[in-house]
């Protein structure tokens, strides 16, 4: 796979392009994401700027809604209100856990079926990304949303011996506090209400979140690599009417190997966005 981004940032022209108002900020939401190649401003620029970049922002925010349309607009602030109390609810239900029973163990075993729905119903977020109401590269949301299904579903579900590893609980508080932030985010954002400190954790929070639900996931799948091979659980072996074989144990092994080149482009397209949103650079992204 190639690159998932390729950014050009023009810090010195982004002030220039703020002081004469709103930002040349393309149709995002009208090309399809498939093509996802769109000249994005920031949405606010430094707070000494003052009034005249309020005026601006709110311009921009006016006219990204009007863009967006009435039913997108009113679908996502429910979608993102809907993340946020699944994700508060799922939070809640962790600490509750560890303060009643002082322990980790039982703890997956408890919040299970939140987080299966509540992370499965984020493959809307895919959907988003195709019909393009959301300016999100498909192959962005694609490689986060379906590592998160596939952890979910394919490793922590299935292979019941390693629910209680402490690596689990390490990636379920990396994933929770990032989705409480992140959709928390999102919808201040359409209500064009936004607290500065809901636009700094989620710009910032990641920075640390993003390696430590990394090593959470991996170290998961690592636990889980005896219990597979001993098993041979969802594997085919020869001879069989298909002619077809598949091993389980070598998908988890090329699975791991696969967070080494992609792990990176996500984290770099976030500190990407993370200088766009911040500190107002111009940032050009398109799709391989
Ligand atoms: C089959 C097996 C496959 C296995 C594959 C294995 C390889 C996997 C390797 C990598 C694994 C990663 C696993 C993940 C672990 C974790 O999550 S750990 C916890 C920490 N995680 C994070 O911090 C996640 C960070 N990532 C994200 O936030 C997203 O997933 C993202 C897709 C990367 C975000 O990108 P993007 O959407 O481009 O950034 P934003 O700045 O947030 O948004 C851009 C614009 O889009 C608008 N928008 C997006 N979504 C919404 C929405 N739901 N509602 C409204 N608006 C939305 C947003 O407002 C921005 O708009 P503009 O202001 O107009 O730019």
């Amino acid at each position: 796979m190639g690159r998932l981004t390729e950014t050009a940032a023009a810090d010195s022209g982004a002030s220039a392009a703020h002081s004469a108002g709103p930002p040349p900020t393309p149709l995002p939401l009208s090309s399809t994401s498939s093509e996802c190649a769109a000249t994005m401003a920031s949405s606010e620029e430094d707070s000494t700027n003052g009034g005249a970049s309020e005026a601006g922002e709110e311009r921009e925010a006016t006219s990204k809604r009007r863009r967006l349309g009435l039913l997108a607009t009113t679908w996502l602030i429910f979608y993102n209100i809907a993340m946020t109390a699944g994700w508060l609810v799922l939070a809640i239900a962790i600490i509750r856990f560890y303060m009643e029973k002082g322990t980790h163990r039982g703890l997956y075993k408890s919040i299970q079926k939140t987080l299966k729905f509540f992370q499965t119903f984020a493959l809307l977020e895919i959907v988003h990304c195709l019909i393009g109401i959301v300016p999100t590269s498909v192959l962005v949301a694609g490689v986060q949303v379906s590592s998160r299904i596939f952890m979910v579903w394919l490793v922590t579900h299935s292979i019941k011996p390693i629910q209680n590893e402490e690596s689990v609980v390490l990636f379920l508080v990396a994933w929770t506090v990032t989705e409480i932030t992140r959709y928390s985010f999102y919808t201040f954002n359409l209500l064009n209400h936004l607290p500065y400190f809901i636009k700094w954790a989620r710009y910032n929070f990641f920075i640390i979140l993003y390696p430590v639900g990394v090593a959470g996931e991996l170290l998961t799948i690592y636990a889980a690599l005896p219990y597979v091979k001993k098993s041979g659980m969802f594997s085919l072996r020869l001879p069989n009417k298909y002619n077809v074989s598949f091993d389980y144990y070598y998908f988890l092994l090329i699975t791991m190997a696969s967070y080494i080149p992609l792990f990176p482009q996500l984290y770099f397209h976030m500190l990407r966005q993370r200088r766009k949103v911040l500190h107002g650079e111009v940032i050009v992204e398109k799709d391989d």
